[in-house]
């Protein structure tokens, strides 16, 4: 029961962030609306008390926040928009703590509502802007607490009071400064082993080029974009021939460093636009955006010729390596998996005519 609460109370406070909204910007509006909502009830619960006992200058003052609550709480659900609610919020509430001060509110008992202020002003604006309004606030209170010892207060607080109510104030802002301070340390923390992580995910290991997951996104990312553009995207699927027996007769490190030097080899025969990713063991698959077919072979041809002359510089391994290379161009009559099944037939193609060779679909 509590969890299902929790969950349609969460999903409420979220309800107005947008899909591509960073975390920190999901965090951001979910506690404005959560400050808002709560903001909004407290004072018109409150309002609703001033009005009974009377007191008709707190209670307008107390609705007048909740009508100012209720208008942040409405701009972020319904236009998205949380840099001027959040500033709503954070003003109307240190307006609403300096009028505490000032009237002392019910029973003189209203300034210790302030307290709420340093957590409230440092999640909304971060460390920097939200300490300033604290800063602010301090200024404000000090100066409407002290000035012609308390000419401009509608109450009266002896001095040990007021000193003491300034002091632990400071107090708990300095300790809500730290706190912030190490969340804000945490986060930047983990996002930065999120990107990192998320890099290496699309990465592989042992050649540094793309792997297979990033290289289909890439395709279907640049396929899309080229379909809106009337553009031909073609890929190659690249595969070492006899590589097998390279394992065998120099041993799996020395093939490893073979898939290095071949990946580096295939970056300088490709222009800057085109992606090149570790499809499989021994298979590399190409993307060539903006190219036609008959380009596209030309290009495969390139780097099959370039690499059967090429000399790789690997202790005890000498001879040469050759690679056989299928080539297709993504069309709208078939899926981009149906085309890489097309490259790979080509491949297959150009394995059975005696491998070191192009074929093109
Ligand atoms: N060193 C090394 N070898 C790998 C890696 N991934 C796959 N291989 C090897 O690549 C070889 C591929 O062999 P096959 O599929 O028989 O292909 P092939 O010997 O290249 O023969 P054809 O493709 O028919 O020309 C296997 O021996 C795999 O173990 C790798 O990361 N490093």
């Amino acid at each position: 029961m509590f969890e299902f609460l929790r969950q349609r109370f969460t999903n409420y406070c979220e309800g107005g962030i947008s899909e591509n909204a960073s975390t920190e910007e999901r965090r951001r509006i979910f506690v404005i609306n959560l400050f808002a909502l709560v903001g909004m009830l407290l004072t018109l619960i409150m309002g609703i008390q001033a009005w009974l006992s009377l007191d008709i200058m707190l209670a307008t003052v107390l609705h007048s926040s909740t009508l100012v609550f209720l208008a942040a709480h409405i701009s972020i659900r319904y236009w998205q928009n949380y840099a001027i609610p959040s500033r709503l919020v954070l003003y109307c509430l240190s307006a609403l703590m300096l009028y505490l001060i000032y009237s002392g509110g019910v029973n003189n008992t209203g300034t210790l509502w302030i307290f709420i202020l340093p957590a409230v002003a440092l999640f909304l604006g971060g460390l920097t802007i939200g300490l300033i309004n604290v800063v602010i606030f301090i200024l404000s209170a000090s100066f409407l607490l002290f000035f012609h010892d308390g000419l401009l207060l509608a109450t009266s607080y002896n001095e040990d009071y007021k000193i003491r109510l300034l002091l632990s104030f400071c107090t708990v802002t300095f300790l809500s400064c730290c706190y912030e301070y190490s969340r804000k340390q945490s986060y930047k923390h983990i996002q930065m082993l999120s990107d990192k992580y998320e890099k290496l995910s699309k990465i592989d290991p042992l050649t540094g080029l793309s792997n297979r997951r990033e290289m289909m996104e890439q395709i279907n990312k640049e396929y899309n974009r080229a379909k809106r553009h009337h553009q031909a995207v073609s890929i190659l699927l690249c595969d070492v021939d006899h590589f097998k027996q390279i394992n065998d007769t120099y041993g799996h490190e020395t093939g490893d460093i073979v898939l290095q030097q071949l990946s580096a080899h295939f970056q300088t025969l490709v222009r800057r636009q085109d992606s090149i990713s570790r499809w499989g063991g021994e298979e590399f698959l190409f993307m060539l955006p903006e190219t036609e077919i008959q380009a596209a072979s030309k290009a495969a041809e390139k780097i099959r010729s370039h690499i059967s002359r090429c000399h790789f510089n690997i202790p005890n391994f000498t001879g040469t390596v050759t690679v056989s290379i299928g080539v297709t161009q993504l069309q709208e009559s078939r899926s981009i998996t149906e085309s890489i099944a097309k490259a790979d037939k080509c491949l297959y193609q150009a394995k059975q005519g005696g491998r070191d060779k192009v074929v093109s679909e």
